[in-house]
């Protein structure tokens, strides 16, 4: 699964504490994340996220552009739905790039669990495996 993982800044926690919740299936990923979201994954979590341009520097283009390529299978992405951004048009475009290429993104953490609790549950547990 190759998932791409990001936050804006108030929702930062909220994606580190997603992320320990499902740490093993998530080690099992190939992901990817905007620059910041991306560094305190592998900072705080010892993730191996490839972590790409800050949002604000062209991050979530980047994304968009591999998605469109067909590199990115799911994406979540912690929106802060109360404070403006100056990179919007780049937000939108990698929302529609989804729906666009028919990917799965969830925008808020209640969709994300769903989408983690289904691929953890259908995935093997590496743990389990002798
Ligand atoms: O702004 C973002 C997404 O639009 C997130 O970027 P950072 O992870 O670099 O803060």
């Amino acid at each position: 699964m190759k998932l791409a993982l990001i936050a804006h800044d108030h929702k930062k926690d909220d994606m580190v504490a997603l992320a320990a919740e499902f740490l093993d299936y998530l080690k099992t990923c190939q992901l990817m994340g905007t620059g910041t979201t991306g560094g305190r994954l592998n900072g705080e979590l010892g993730l191996d996220v490839e972590c790409l341009l800050s949002g604000p520097l062209g991050g979530d283009l980047q994304i968009g552009a591999r998605l469109a390529v067909g590199e990115v299978d799911a994406v979540i992405f912690l929106r802060d739905p109360m404070t403006p951004q100056p990179h919007e048009p780049d937000i939108n475009a990698l929302v529609r790039a989804c729906d666009v290429h028919d990917v799965p993104c969830a925008t808020n953490l209640a969709g994300a669990r769903v989408m983690l609790r289904a691929w953890s549950a259908a995935s093997p547990n590496p743990a389990a495996i002798v």
